[in-house]
């Protein structure tokens, strides 16, 4: 299973891309809708809503005042603060579920809204962000969606800026022209790097002559190669480990001014773990190992493992220490 976590600024067009993707075959998983789902009538997350701000909030047929609790959320951070601690938790047990209920093979797409500010990007083989300048998605919530411009700046305010999110893009999709551009680059985007990433992850193996076109693949745009695969591998690593991960200088070398098609990482497992299990750990997270880990010598095991994205030239060698005589 391939998991790709799909997000973008408040009408940057994820939704646009999220269909597009479930045309093409993605299991989409949708947050949006798991959020309303969390509050309809007569659930729990409903409840803890008018418990926590009163019934005040509730239209005369008993459903939550969406309109109304959006004008209080968004002017008041500890009242939304408030509104995502009952809603968040829902929402990520709702796609867990959603998520455990897909085929081995298939291509799951989380559209989350609030994958940065939740801190998630680590835990996604590919963080992909659809990015459309502040201006231009000002002017689509007050013309499509009828918004008033300063609700729709105050929405914009809740969220992470547009360069914070650019940080965890492994993919960018611009949404800055019309909307067949935006669907031909999606279109691009699963034909090239998702579905040959998805794969070499089935085939535990690396397909040979792979030669993506970096603008094919959503390159432009994103930064610091060796910073993201460092945190995936530190997502993919249980909570105990004690491995040290560190981030080679060799892709940032090869491609000034920065690290975006290449790079090299090393983890060095710590003193008396398993190193099978850290290799296992690895390889499971999207990282297969490059042929048989070498035995034990003088310098202890190690093996070599590359990052099952196509567009991407990421080596991880991972080491132990020597056993003890
Ligand atoms: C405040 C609510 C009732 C307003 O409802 P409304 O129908 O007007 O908006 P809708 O839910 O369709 O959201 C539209 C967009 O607003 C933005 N947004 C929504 N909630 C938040 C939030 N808590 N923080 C920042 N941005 C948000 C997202 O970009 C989202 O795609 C609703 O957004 C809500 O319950 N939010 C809390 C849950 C949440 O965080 N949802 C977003 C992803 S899980
Ligand atoms: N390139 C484009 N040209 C014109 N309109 C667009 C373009 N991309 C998106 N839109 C429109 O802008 C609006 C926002 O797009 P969309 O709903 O996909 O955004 P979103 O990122 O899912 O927003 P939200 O965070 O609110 O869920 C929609 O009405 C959509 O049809």
């Amino acid at each position: 299973m391939l998991r790709i976590g799909l997000t973008g600024g408040i009408a940057a067009g994820k939704s646009v891309v999220a269909r597009r993707f479930a045309e093409l075959g993605a299991v989409v998983v949708d947050a949006d809708l798991l959020a309303r789902a969390a509050v309809e009538p007569g659930s729990e997350g409903l409840a803890e809503i008018v418990a926590a701000f009163g019934t005040g909030l509730l239209t005369p047929d008993g459903a939550l005042d969406r309109p109304a609790l959006g004008r209080l959320v968004f002017a008041d951070d500890g009242a939304r603060e408030r509104l995502n601690a009952i809603v968040h938790p829902r929402v990520r047990a709702g796609a867990a579920r959603l998520i455990d209920g897909a085929p081995a093979g298939a291509v799951v797409v989380e559209d989350i809204p609030l994958l940065v500010e939740t801190g998630q990007a680590s835990r996604f083989h590919l963080v992909v962000v659809v990015d459309a300048p502040d201006e231009l998605r000002l002017q689509r919530m007050v013309d499509q969606r009828g918004m008033r411009r300063e609700d729709a700046e105050q929405r914009m305010a809740a969220q992470v800026s547009r360069a914070d999110r650019l940080r965890e893009a492994d993919a960018v999709l611009a949404n800055d022209r019309g909307l067949a551009d935006l669907l031909a680059a999606s279109d691009t985007l699963w034909h090239q790097r998702l579905l040959p990433f998805r794969n070499t992850l089935d085939a535990g193996g690396h397909e040979p002559g792979a030669n993506v076109q970096p603008a094919e693949a959503g390159l432009p745009g994103t930064s610091g190669l060796s910073r993201r695969i460092a945190a995936k591998l530190r997502a993919a690593l249980p909570a105990s480990s004690a491995a040290s991960i560190v981030e080679s200088r060799r892709g940032a070398a090869r491609h000034p001014p920065d690290d975006v098609s290449a790079a090299a990482v090393s983890v060095l497992s710590g003193a008396g773990e398993e190193f099978d299990s850290l290799s296992g750990a690895i390889a499971a997270a999207g990282f297969p190992r490059v042929g048989a880990a070498a035995p034990p010598g003088a310098g202890g095991p190690f093996a070599t493992h590359r990052w099952a994205d196509p567009a991407t030239d990421v080596t991880v060698v991972v080491t132990a220490p020597p056993a003890p005589a």
